[in-house]
């Protein structure tokens, strides 16, 4: 087999072709998702050169800024925030940005309008910038009622309303993942052509597998179905081997690796975060859309992810998502608590 970098070019299906294709399939298509599209590949390309240069062009460390989360913000997620809020609005395809590095959303001005709306986080990971380990880009996009009138509720919407969703990880290499509704596609960045190339095509996530993912120092406030689950991963009743351990601390790369390797992902709630730490609009049901596409489930602990109704757009949610036998076991566990209740 040729292993090759040019055995990958061969059939050279680059993104732009890729989405180009998925347009031809509706004849009534404008070809403004392909632009908007586009605007968010160049972002991901400008913050992938951002991130590799980091340490170089003295953009690690703090930028002196809390954001709305009461979180430091870092010089890298300012200027993706930068970058993501300027690629978007020249796009002229956009009606309403959120994201996590922005208190309100932004209404773009009338004259600059599309019919899109675009949720972010346009640096996923900030806890692992100064340490060189994968960070990534997660966004997800829903479409305005009116473009002339529009309003929060165009973004306060169940995440199963989206109309596409993806992640960019900014690791070993620079991967794009990306669902528009019918499955999911993996594109790897190639540095000497400057394009996204297909990889990974029609991601489906194993049924079942062998690793948990989670920040196993919030053990001790966790609550009972959480708790049970992950000892279970530990010490199997049955004659299953325990689960392996793997946790990144950033959620686009443990999400990447559980969508290719199987196994769930959880950040659950906790005594001291009753609604979890990851925010719904821009990290949750990006990476909840994306997992249904690909096969597998996403769990609130109390509900589909996906059906979750926000009403506040940096609201945040405990989450639970990966192959689909694993997400059905924390369900279990959490029908099996509410029935006792
Ligand atoms: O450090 P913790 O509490 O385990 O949290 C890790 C989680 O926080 C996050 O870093 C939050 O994302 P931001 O860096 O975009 O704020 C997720 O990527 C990750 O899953
Ligand atoms: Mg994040
Ligand atoms: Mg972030």
């Amino acid at each position: 087999m040729d292993h090759s970098v040019e055995a990958h070019r061969t059939d050279l299906m680059t993104i732009t072709r890729y989405v180009l294709n998925e347009q031809s399939k509706h004849p009534e298509s404008r070809g403004d998702f392909t632009i908007l599209l586009s605007h968010i590949v160049l972002g991901c390309k400008f913050v992938c050169s951002a991130v590799n240069k980091a340490g170089l062009a003295k953009l690690l460390g703090l930028a002196g800024e809390t954001n709305i989360q009461g979180e430091e913000q870092k010089k890298l997620d300012v200027l993706s925030n930068e970058v993501f809020v300027k690629a978007l609005v020249s796009s002229g395809r956009t009606c309403i940005l959120v994201s996590e590095e922005d208190e309100e959303a932004i209404f773009v001005e009338p004259s600059k309008r599309g019919r899109y709306c675009v949720v972010f986080d346009p640096l996923d990971g900030s806890s692992n910038i100064d340490c060189g380990v994968s960070i990534g880009t997660i966004f997800g996009i829903y479409t305005v009622k009116d473009q002339d009138e529009p309003s929060l509720n165009d973004v306060l919407q169940p995440g199963k309303n989206m109309l596409a969703a993806g992640y960019c990880m900014y690791g070993s290499s620079c991967t794009l993942v990306l669902s528009t509704g019918s499955g999911v596609n993996g594109f790897t960045l190639d540095p000497s052509l400057g394009e996204f190339i297909l990889t990974h095509p029609d991601i489906k996530i194993p049924k079942k597998g062998n690793i948990y993912s989670v920040n196993e120092g919030n053990a001790k406030n966790w609550d009972g179905p959480t708790t049970k689950y992950v000892e279970k991963c530990k010490f199997p009743k049955d004659s299953s081997s325990p689960k392996s351990l793997r946790y990144i601390g950033s959620m686009v790369a443990d999400v990447h690796r559980t969508m290719l390797y199987g196994g769930i992902f959880l950040y659950p709630a906790d005594k001291k975060s009753p609604n979890g730490k990851l925010r719904v609009l821009y990290e949750v049901f990006p990476m909840s859309f994306l997992m249904e596409q690909a096969g597998g489930q996403s769990f609130t602990g109390k509900e589909r992810a996906l059906d979750l109704d926000p009403t506040k757009i940096h609201q945040r949610s405990p989450i639970f998502l990966g192959s689909y036998d694993d997400v059905e076991e924390i369900k279990a566990l959490y029908a099996e608590e509410n029935a006792k209740a």
